[in-house]
């Protein structure tokens, strides 16, 4: 359920997308002033409807001809699935002229909509002035509505509020305007009634982002301050950056510096998107557009960096930059050992586009030889391995997903823990911190008791609950790594898909932690470690050591499976023996059926793997660690 939710959701086509092929540079010249620019994103939960509110805006300003529009969309489409699921941002020049007569320039930036994609919202909101809040007004405000809405609000955001799908009969304007002022906080008295669909309310948007929205500020004779707001890689001009400039000029042919890292480079393209690319020679202060630079790698582009002139260039950095953190590390192994350099190759080829992943090699005494990878979130890693797995065909084990663990020594220093195989021993250790969220969860009323259940389940320490009529909103202190397994799955099947869910990270804290093995025939396994709290250590290893014995099919000995911490078994199962011969009960030799089960036997095989004398099927790595409560 929840892969093929995020597949939605990822795999959806931003479609206001760059059409990066076929197309002839026309080199216009761009004079903009300031106050005829606006710049803005669109913020709403997954759903309710972005995308066809942003299709819509460039439709009905001409941006794409209406019959174009459908060839566009699928070409545009078409690049999606060629580039996989981009968790990028976007971006569409779109020229229109309001009913003042005047031309105006509106740069609409296309955000991620993800939480595991929060630091890159919060960056792309830094580099535009106003957004458009849509919420769907037959279903209300949801937890990414909040979520994002408030990197709108910590970047100073105008807010213009749109309650969409006013077509459909459960629509409730007012319903939905209140919850926006109850629940947000925003004043939703002129927030516009429209209709992606059918295109209403679509005019009054576009008056509204020119009359509410204010232009940007900027200094044309500045020294060169420009934001680099995304970047991606394109198979024939290489790394194409997203920027938006908020002092001085850019031009083509001059040589830019990065600030975090001091890298030069000389500009060979500069250019908009309106979708399609269309090649410039200068951006001035207030604008969005491109450059390319033969950047090789997306890594040497970093997100919320500053860019200016290699000489005469700004020292002041835009506040607030960081690289990407990885937060959530497993171990991806490919089930055929021979298939290990494909697997390489697939991950370098993933890594050149995003710079936020990150991995390393690791040899596993269980697994031979595989990646120990980083990513943003649980959701990022799915993404990640669904595309190895379905692009590059590799069939994969994947360890359980670890966060990162800071260990205090007792020399004073302290170590971040990867992977619970790293575990040092506990002889020199001080102490354990854990990483925090802060999770907010909206849920219809009847299914609150369940969530609160949940959380308590998962250490969590409630900070907050309010109502905004038949929903209510909690707020819960949790242990990320209660939540980096399955919690996603278990509050969707409690609350029957209502409930929406987002968080923020929220630092380190000390707890009893301790590193669980699982032993099978008295062999630790290292990909099924994990880290636990102690006092749950006994009731996760039980139900780890009951789930295995269910997932590792019999073999002709008996097998002890046992949860340790340190050199204490704290839970045990025994596998008893069985004959293995799966073709024992066809007596009479009908031969077929006894050639298929030996088929069937032998497929079976090629997805487990050996350790000592034991084959453990693929899916006992993922299942083992599922928790039921
Ligand atoms: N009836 C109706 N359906 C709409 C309207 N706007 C969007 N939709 C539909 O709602 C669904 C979601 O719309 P999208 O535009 O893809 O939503 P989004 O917010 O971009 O979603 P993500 O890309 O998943 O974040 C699609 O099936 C749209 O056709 C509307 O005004 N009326």
């Amino acid at each position: 359920m929840r892969r093929q939710s995020f597949a939605k959701t990822m795999g959806k086509a931003r479609r206001i997308r760059h059409l990066d092929q076929g197309v002839k540079p026309t080199h216009i010249q761009l004079m903009t002033e300031l106050n005829k620019i606006r710049n803005f994103s669109i913020v709403a939960h997954i759903d309710h409807g972005k995308s066809t509110l942003a299709d819509r805006l460039i439709q009905e300003t001409g941006t794409v001809k209406d019959r174009d529009m459908q060839e566009q969309m699928l070409d545009s489409m078409d690049i999606e699935r060629e580039r996989g699921i981009t968790i990028k941002a976007n971006t569409v020049r779109i020229d229109y002229k309001a009913d003042d007569g005047e031309n105006y320039v509106l740069n609409l930036i296309d955000t991620p909509g993800h939480v595991d994609f929060a630091y890159e919202v919060s960056r792309s909101m830094r580099a535009v002035e106003g957004s458009l809040l849509v919420v769907d007004s037959s279903q209300g405000v949801e937890a990414q509505t909040l979520a994002n809405v408030y990197h709108a609000m910590d970047a100073d955001h105008e807010i213009v509020s749109i309650l969409n799908k006013i077509d459909l009969p459960a629509s409730d304007c007012d319903r939905v305007a209140e919850q926006i002022e109850d629940v947000i906080g925003l004043d939703a008295t002129d927030a516009i009634q429209v209709s992606a669909k059918t295109g209403q309310g679509i005019h009054e948007t576009l008056e509204a982002i020119v009359k509410k929205l204010p232009a940007p500020k900027g200094e044309r004779n500045a020294p060169l301050k420009a934001m680099l707001v995304d970047s991606w890689y394109d198979a024939y001009l290489g790394v194409i950056v997203l920027v938006r400039i908020i002092d001085g000029v850019l031009k083509k042919g001059e040589r830019i510096k990065m600030l975090s890292n001091g890298s030069v480079h000389h500009v060979d393209r500069i250019g908009v998107f309106k979708p399609q690319r269309e090649e410039i020679d200068e951006l001035g202060p207030g604008e969005i557009g491109f450059l390319t630079a033969s950047i090789k790698q997306v890594r040497d582009t970093r997100v919320g960096d500053t860019i200016t002139h290699e000489k005469k260039g700004t020292e002041d950095a835009l506040p607030g930059f960081k690289p990407a953190q990885p937060v959530v590390f497993c171990g991806l192994f490919p089930v055929d050992s021979a298939e290990f350099e494909d697997l390489r190759d697939a991950i370098d080829k993933l890594a050149l586009n995003d710079a936020s992943f990150s991995f390393e090699m690791e040899t596993s005494a269980a697994l031979g030889f595989g990646f120990r990878c980083g990513f943003l979130g649980l959701l990022h890693l799915e993404v990640i391995r669904d595309r190895i797995e379905r692009e590059y065909d590799i069939e994969l084990i994947t360890t359980a997903p670890s966060v990162i663990y800071h260990i205090h020594m007792k020399d004073g220093t302290m170590q971040e823990l990867h992977n619970p195989a790293d575990m040092p021993d506990l002889t020199f250790v001080d102490h354990m911190q854990e990483p925090r969220i802060k999770a907010t969860i909206l849920v219809p009323d009847e299914y609150l008791g369940d969530v609160l259940k949940l959380c308590q389940d998962r250490r969590g320490i409630q900070e907050d609950l309010t109502y905004a009529g038949t929903r209510a909103m909690v707020v819960y202190d949790l242990p990320l790594n209660e939540v980096v397994f399955d919690f996603y799955d278990r509050l969707k099947s409690v609350t029957k898909g209502y409930a929406s869910f987002d968080y923020q990270m929220m630092g380190y804290r000390q707890d009893f932690l301790v590193k669980m093995s699982i032993l099978v025939n008295d062999e630790p396994v290292d990909a099924l470690s994990t880290m636990v709290h102690r006092d749950r250590a006994e009731m996760r290893g039980r139900a780890m050591v009951e789930k295995l014995k269910d997932l590792i099919p019999r073999h002709m000995f008996k097998i002890p499976i046992q949860a340790a911490i340190g050199g204490k078994v704290i839970a045990r199962e025994t596998l008893s023996a069985m004959r293995k011969d799966v073709t024992a009960k066809c007596y009479g030799g009908d031969a077929t059926r006894k050639k298929k089960l030996l088929e069937k036997q032998k497929a079976g095989k090629k997805k487990m793997r050996q350790f000592g004398k034991v084959d453990i099927p693929q899916e006992a790595f993922i299942s083992a660690l599922k928790m039921d409560g």
